[in-house]
């Protein structure tokens, strides 16, 4: 078996095949035979409520749980067969900080290169560059008791990169985190996409899944629903693209009529409020695909009938509606 050798170049960054992991004594499985592969350079989200199984497939790619069944490689390695040698490419952010608190930021991460076998210049040297990039730079001396959770968080990044690993994995990376801090994390994210480090990780945050991620999986209950980019899996939800318009009706015109000239736009179209003087209304389109190539049409057949379009606004479908549309069920 090869499994310490080096990576081929056409090898995924993460593969794993018919997964399954059953706690022991717990009656179903908490990853009930998952299969996806995640590219090298890729940013991979793993979308899912609590409890979906997120954290237990990290676990067993990060060699911390012991499969049930199935296989799991990270950079060409299996990780149940060659644990050692997949940890040395492979690092992790955990979702609780394990970070040594009696020591200083700097110990931290230097300590965690030498575990890696990294050599005192280049750990100094890297130790140095990272707490600088993570915006960590007048703070390395200080006692990481002393470090705020957005800081804290930004240690455990600069503390995965100390020995160079080829797949970062990210558990819920901006769990807690105020907005500034959460912003600043997804920066380091995309910067380490930039610089060729694959990144699996795990969200609860739609929000946080769209915008980081160039692919999501869809966790529930240990399986996954569906795999795709944000945007193909938004696209795939028929009739939930939005178009709410504010209409200045003619005089003569009625509401229904006006509803009515719009019907054939549209999926469907709904009168959302008559407005204040009864010649306004308020109506919304769904739709599938994009919005906004309707308004033009939709301002064309308004003209027809005397009627203006005073307001638009569009409504995107999220990956919340993907998840509600897939379970019959809100992400939280
Ligand atoms: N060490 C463990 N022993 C027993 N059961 C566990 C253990 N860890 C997790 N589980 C159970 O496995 C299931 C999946 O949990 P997991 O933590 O992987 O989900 P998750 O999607 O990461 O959720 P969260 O965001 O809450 O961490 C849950 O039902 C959980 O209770």
């Amino acid at each position: 078996m090869d499994t310490g050798g080096a990576q081929r170049p056409a090898d995924p960054a993460v593969q794993v095949t018919d997964l399954v992991k059953r706690y022991p004594g717990r009656p179903v499985n908490a990853v009930d035979g998952i299969s996806f592969a995640v590219q090298r350079g890729e940013v991979f989200g793993l979308l899912g409520p609590n409890g979906a199984g997120k954290t237990t497939t990290i676990g067993v790619l990060t060699t911390r749980v012991l499969p049930t069944s199935g296989a799991a490689s990270v950079a060409g390695v299996d990780v149940a067969a060659d644990p050692v040698t997949a940890r040395s490419r492979l690092s992790v952010v955990p979702q609780r900080p394990n970070l040594d608190r009696a020591l200083t930021a700097r110990q931290n991460l230097v300590f965690h290169a030498a575990y890696h076998g990294v050599g005192r210049a280049e750990r100094n040297r890297r130790a140095d560059a990272l707490l600088e990039q993570l915006g960590l730079g007048g703070r390395g001396g200080d006692k990481v008791d002393d470090y705020s959770g957005g800081m804290a968080q930004r240690l455990l990044i600069a503390r995965a990169l100390m020995h160079a690993p080829q797949v970062v994995f990210l558990d819920e990376p901006s769990t807690g985190l105020d907005p500034q801090a959460r912003l600043f994390v997804w920066d380091r994210v995309r910067e380490l996409r930039d610089g060729g480090i694959t990144v699996l990780l795990t969200t609860h945050d739609m929000d946080e899944a769209a915008t980081l991620s160039d692919r999501v999986g869809i966790m529930d209950s240990g399986r996954l629903l569906a795999l795709d980019t944000p945007a193909a899996l938004t696209r795939s939800l028929p009739g939930s693209a939005t178009l709410d318009i504010d209409v200045e009706r003619a005089p003569e015109d009625t509401g229904e009529a006006v509803l009515a000239a719009l019907a054939s736009l549209a999926e469907r179209v709904e009168q959302v409020e008559q407005v204040a003087d009864g010649s306004g209304l308020r109506a919304r389109l769904y739709l599938s695909g994009d919005a906004a190539a309707l308004v033009g049409p939709v301002s064309e057949a308004l003209a027809a009938r005397r009627a203006r379009l005073t307001g638009v606004r569009i409504g995107e479908p999220s990956l919340e509606d993907v998840f509600l549309s897939l379970t019959g069920r809100e992400l939280r």
